[in-house]
């Protein structure tokens, strides 16, 4: 996939069928966009290509001081997955905030994309104060030189799915509501820290990974999950926290105790699924009560999984 980014000048060699908007989470409603991208481009024989932003100041978004269900790099490498020829991740500037839709339209759409089909949800909205939308697109099309292809909104019991539907629904615990929505599992990817090996004596031994500034999290607490390591599938059991039992920082960590696992590794990138929410995080009186827990949390999950 050729990813474009810091940069507001581009210009791509031959047509695209392109697809815009923000992307986060990459939801059902997304994969279907991106799916008749590229079945569209397929048919013109043109490059598949999605348009979205490097970043969406807090200022702007809905929900203030708000993360994001997938990093960049989370999001980049889901679409490259679904084969997704280009992506352009451009600047959210002042100045691009200001740019009238029309100027949009022809500068970015027609001259640097080459767009000869572009694909939207019937909601979308470009430029200047939101002012561009699917009507002024269709308009357009004729002189601009593309098809409009409007995909209808896909629902979750009878609600429109969005990224604000996904976040209100992480931010509960709502896993399969989640993953229903994604249409794949929620993951947090991460690099293995060393832990403090407190788990180690208590024969409990655990992969920690911290996760990346801005993404967000369900709630605190303990989740059966799936791990993916070096290709592998593991079950287990993860909590996502502060460990208020052992630790007196507020550093948020993803801990995972892997079922049938012992292998030492540190250093090595995985990404840990959460399937169901358990129980929330807590404050035990002692190490020996935590560990009781955390074998009956670990029970829980393995009934949960028919493991
Ligand atoms: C499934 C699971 C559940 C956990 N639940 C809690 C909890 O409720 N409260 C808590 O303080 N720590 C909890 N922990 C974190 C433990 O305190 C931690 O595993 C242990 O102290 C080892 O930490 P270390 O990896 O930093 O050595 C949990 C860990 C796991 C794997
Ligand atoms: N459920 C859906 N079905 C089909 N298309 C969708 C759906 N949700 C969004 N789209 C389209 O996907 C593109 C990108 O949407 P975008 O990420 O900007 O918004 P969103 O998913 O609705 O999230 P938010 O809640 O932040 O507005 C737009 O063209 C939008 O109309």
């Amino acid at each position: 996939m050729r990813y474009i980014h810091d940069t507001d000048k581009f210009t791509i060699e031959g047509a695209t069928v392109v697809t815009l908007g923000k992307f986060d989470g990459v939801h059902k409603g997304h994969q279907k966009l991106l799916a008749t991208v590229r079945d569209k481009a397929s048919g013109y024989g043109a490059m598949s290509a999605a348009f979205t932003f490097d970043h969406i100041p807090v200022s702007l978004s809905k929900t203030p001081g708000q993360s994001y269900i997938m990093t960049n790099a989370e999001r980049r490498s889901f679409i490259e997955s679904l084969g997704i020829d280009i992506l352009v991740e451009y600047p959210f500037t002042s100045e691009f905030m200001n740019t009238e839709p029309e100027v949009f339209v022809e500068d970015i759409i027609r001259k640097s994309l080459k767009a000869v089909c572009v694909v939207v949800g019937p909601d979308y909205t470009f430029g200047k104060g939101g002012r561009g939308n699917v009507q002024m697109l269709a308009d357009m099309a004729d002189e601009a030189g593309f098809e409009l292809v409007v995909v209808p909104k896909e629902c979750y019991e009878e609600r429109e799915i969005s990224s604000t539907f996904v976040r209100e629904e992480l931010q509960v615990g709502h896993m399969e509501t989640v993953n229903m929505l994604l249409a794949r599992p929620y993951s947090v990817n991460g690099v293995i820290a060393k832990g403090s090996q407190i788990g180690r004596t208590m024969n409990l031994p655990t992969i920690n990974i911290y996760p990346p500034a801005g993404k967000l999290l369900p709630p605190n607490g303990v989740y059966a999950s799936v791990t993916i390591l070096g290709g592998k599938s593991f079950y287990g059991v993860t909590n996502v926290g502060i460990k208020p039992t052992v630790k007196d920082n507020a550093e948020i960590s993803v801990e995972t105790f892997l079922f049938d696992f012992d292998e030492d590794v540190y250093g090595v990138n995985v990404e840990v699924q959460l399937r169901h929410f358990q129980r929330p995080e807590m404050k035990f009186d002692n190490i020996e009560a935590l560990h009781k827990q955390i074998d009956a949390d670990a029970q829980f999950a393995r009934q949960l999984f028919m493991i």
